[in-house]
């Protein structure tokens, strides 16, 4: 059974945290990981960078990196990218016998009680959670809901996400990676020193196509 990892994303830029927790969890989980950018981001505004022109920074940031694909199933679909539609329409086209794992980040899932049908992600998916700075993985922190629904099922081993199709968390424990896509837009805008967050070819996209410079 191969797990099948998703990073869900904004990605308004991608940057070098993403992709270092991507390698990362590729690396852990022995796993293809694969870039799923938001065409519609849920609980976002409108995001600078069209879909289009996200995915294809995405496209850029993970050329020639081993086991880090993209998968532009929600940039394609013109209705909000709500992850449970999402995983829906994955396990129609996969079954539900195949192991698949969310990527995310801690402040994400903090906030997973404010998500579509959140309770019913657990049936779709596994969850792995990067930690983030400012956001710590201890359930005893965690929101009341998510707590009872969530910290029983924490695992301590990534192979035990290989045995079952969905239902487990897994905290990550990465290096923390301080980058963040608000900061690097701010920056942009400020005219300040803001190329070393992100793939040389995501800056030269961002360059040519004079994204965030208000
Ligand atoms: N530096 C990071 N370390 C760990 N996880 C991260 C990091 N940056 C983003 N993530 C996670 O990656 C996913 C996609 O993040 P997103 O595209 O919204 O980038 P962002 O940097 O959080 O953007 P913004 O600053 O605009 O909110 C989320 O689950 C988020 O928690
Ligand atoms: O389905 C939802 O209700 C939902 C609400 C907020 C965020 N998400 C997903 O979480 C991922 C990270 O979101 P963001 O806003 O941090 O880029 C991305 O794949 C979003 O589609 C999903």
């Amino acid at each position: 059974m191969s797990l099948r990892v998703l990073y869900g994303g904004t990605f308004d830029p991608v940057h070098a945290g993403h992709i270092a927790v991507a390698k990362h969890a590729r690396d852990v989980l022995a796993a293809e990981v694969a870039l799923l950018p938001a065409g519609d981001p849920p609980h976002k505004g409108p995001t600078l960078a069209s879909a289009a022109q996200r995915v294809a920074m995405c496209d850029l940031a993970i050329a020639g990196i081993r086991g880090l694909r993209v998968d532009a199933r929600e940039a394609m679909r013109d209705t909000p990218s709500w992850t449970f539609d999402t995983l829906v329409e994955l396990r129609e086209e996969i079954g539900f016998d195949l192991p698949v794992a969310l990527l995310i980040g801690a402040d994400s899932f903090l906030s997973l009680p404010t998500w579509k049908e959140w309770r019913a992600l657990f049936g779709l998916a596994h969850f792995v959670v990067a930690e983030r700075p400012g956001n710590v993985l201890q359930a005893n922190t965690w929101p009341t809901e998510l707590h009872e629904a969530a910290s029983e099922r924490i695992v301590q081993t990534p192979e035990e996400l290989h045995q079952a199709a969905a239902g487990s968390v897994f905290m990550m424990n990465q290096p923390v990676f301080p980058h963040s896509s608000s900061e690097i837009r701010a920056r942009i805008a400020q005219g300040g020193a803001w190329q070393t967050g992100v793939d040389p070819k995501v800056a030269d996209f961002i360059e040519s196509n004079a994204l965030y410079r208000q």
